[in-house]
């Protein structure tokens, strides 16, 4: 379509003002990042289960109204996401080849969800108590978005220990995101938008899975059929690895050197990509991990004996 590139300012789900690349065309400003790979297209799902929606438009460039805040911070936080990915790993969008990334916001009614449907990302409005708008955490977005890189390369079954790590991977790269940006970084997962009533809560931890009653210990593993077979609890397990690998400490008696977040992402992303495949259980992760540690820093280094010591923490071996 004809039109140009503009910049935008919205009011995000905290209150925050950001700019945005908006597309004028036809007099109407849409929330279409033309900059971005293919491109990045927010949509209204007007609170209805129907997507995409409506692409989003705005008649004078400015996102400040209370409606606005979901569809500004989706949009936004998937333009960080898409830079930490090719700024980070050189990737392309999800596919490495610009994928265009589309988000419905206003999805459903009361909807404490968010969720990649499989080619696009979904976020719901939250009931008001349990979650606000589920687009206003940048690990939210992160993770949503990492579920798109995850079917694009591994493809972990999303049931059981595969199903496991599939969270995993998107808590990992959903939180080195927020660090990348340096927005309000921590180990928490969607506390921007978890409780809106209650300060200092998470949905999950990686440096305490416990904090949600979740297990940091294969021992401690949820072998149940509920959630898929437990897959965002014992994420549980290989966040708390992945953790100890990038920060260091001592887990049930093991001492674990820390990486650094860089090194870890950069180990867990060639994982990632590179060996874990579709059926990949923990102890085969454990493997895949060690090779791209070795692949990275030679089999003898330190990065490699923290991986081994990580996954030994959390007893898999
Ligand atoms: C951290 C993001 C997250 O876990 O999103 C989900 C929510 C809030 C509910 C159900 C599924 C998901 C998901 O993306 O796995
Ligand atoms: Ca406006
Ligand atoms: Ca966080
Ligand atoms: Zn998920």
């Amino acid at each position: 379509t004809s039109g140009e590139v503009t910049t935008g300012t919205g009011t995000g789900v905290l209150g925050d003002t950001k700019s945005l690349t908006t597309f004028l065309s036809g007099g109407d400003y849409y929330l279409y990042d033309t900059t971005r790979g293919q491109g990045i297209e927010t949509y209204d799902g007007k609170n209805r289960q129907i997507i995409p929606g409506s692409f989003w438009t705005d008649a004078d460039n400015q996102f400040n109204q209370e409606y606005d805040k979901a569809a500004v911070d989706a949009h936004y936080y998937a333009g960080v996401t898409y830079d930490y990915y090719k700024d980070v790993f050189n990737r392309d969008s999800y596919d490495n080849n610009g994928a265009k990334l589309v988000s419905t916001v206003h999805y459903g009614r009361d909807y404490n969800n968010a969720g990649w449907t499989g080619s696009q990302m979904v976020y719901g409005d939250g009931d008001g108590s349990t979650f606000t708008y589920l687009s206003g955490s940048l690990d939210v977005i992160g993770h949503e978005l990492t579920h798109a890189v995850t079917d694009s390369t591994a493809d972990l079954i999303y049931q059981n220990e595969s199903g496991a790590l599939n969270e995993a991977m998107s808590d990992v790269f959903g939180t080195l995101v927020e660090f990348h940006a340096n927005n309000d970084p921590d180990w928490l997962m969607g506390e921007d938008i978890y409780t809106p009533g209650i300060s200092g809560d998470a949905l999950r931890s990686m440096a305490d899975p416990t904090t949600s009653g979740d297990p940091d210990h294969y021992s401690d593993r949820y072998t149940g059929t509920a959630d898929n077979g437990g897959v965002h609890t014992n994420s549980g397990i290989i966040n708390k690895a992945a953790y100890l690998l990038s920060e260091g400490g001592t887990h049930y008696g093991v001492n674990v050197s820390g990486v650094g977040k860089d090194k870890m992402g950069d180990i867990f992303y060639r994982a990632l990509t590179t060996y874990y495949t579709a059926s990949t259980n923990f102890s085969q992760a454990r493997a895949g991990t060690i090779q791209a540690a070795t692949d990275l820093y030679g089999a003898s280094s330190a990065e490699v004996q923290s991986v081994k010591d990580a996954f030994t923490s959390v007893g898999v071996n």
